[in-house]
């Protein structure tokens, strides 16, 4: 259960940007979608605590995260969420293995203990990481990179995942295999998953619920396990292209996802 109900204001310059966002949801995956600059990352900042909002509260599985009027704004580390950036953000330097070992590291103690180890090793058989456990970053695809990058978000046995544009850094053909293995992940991780995009593709394919946004605020939410079709979907979600034909959908399918069933 995510729960999140904040305001903040950032400057830049003469330029500001209020957000003032509110929604909650039991589903296990939900999507924050809408234009860019609308506020989505702004959002999953001040959930990971990386930014600080002026009120308003936090909640996740019933634990308060941040609660302006009560005092209370845990540290990012102290939140038990697992947070994978947009391009991922691995470090060039260090090998799959270092970077995945890296969130279980502090300043003061930079070596991993057995069972540390032992919990790095596992993701990296889970992820299929073994054959490039010792290369660095720069020399896997976009997709392997995603792997090490969701490896090191759970390393820590988060209790949520945020993902910020998860398949933002991936060309389409890869986007339909990595989506298949991301929901995967989430669903056997059986944590809550909130993930930003600005691809309705995205949402359709992941999403239990979506809250929509525009100018810093919620706009809508809509419930995608209803059952309804599609283009019902994506006309709720305020998609205005005009519906694909079945055949150019087909054509779509076979060009992302490989051959489509039936
Ligand atoms: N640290 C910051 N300081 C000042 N302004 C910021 C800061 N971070 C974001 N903004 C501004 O806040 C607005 C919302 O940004 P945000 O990154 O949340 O949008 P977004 O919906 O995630 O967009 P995108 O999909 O492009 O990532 C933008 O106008 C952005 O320029």
């Amino acid at each position: 259960m995510i729960d999140v109900d904040i305001e903040l204001t950032v400057r830049d310059g003469a330029r500001r940007f209020d957000l003032g966002v509110r929604f909650a949801t039991e589903a296990p995956f939900a999507a924050l979608y809408g234009p860019s600059g609308s506020g989505k990352s702004l959002t999953l900042q001040a959930i990971a605590g990386l930014l600080k909002p002026r009120a308003g509260h936090v909640r996740l599985d019933g634990r308060t995260l941040f609660d302006a009027a009560r005092g209370i704004d845990l540290a990012p580390r102290e939140r038990g969420v697992g947070y994978l950036f947009q391009h991922y953000a691995l470090f060039p330097h260090l090998s799959v293995r270092q970077n995945i070992g890296f969130g279980l590291t502090t300043w003061r103690r930079r070596r991993l203990t057995p069972a540390q180890q032992a919990r790095v090793d596992s993701l990296i058989e889970r992820f299929g990481l073994s054959a490039m456990a010792d290369s660095r970053p720069g020399v896997l695809s976009g997709g392997q990179q995603q792997r090490v990058a969701l490896a090191r978000a759970l390393v820590r046995e988060p209790s949520a995942l945020l993902l910020d544009e998860p398949f933002a850094a991936l060309n389409p053909m890869l986007r339909g295999a990595l989506r298949r293995e991301l929901a995967e992940v989430v669903r056997q991780a059986r944590i809550p998953a909130l993930m930003i995009t600005h691809d309705i593709d995205d949402v359709l394919e992941l999403a239990d619920v979506a809250f929509v946004y525009q100018d810093g605020q919620v706009v809508r939410d809509v419930d995608l396990r209803k059952g309804e079709s599609r283009d019902h979907a994506r006309r709720a979600l305020g998609d205005e292209r005009p519906v694909e034909s079945p055949m150019r959908q087909k054509l779509r399918h076979l060009l992302n996802d490989g051959p489509a069933a039936g």
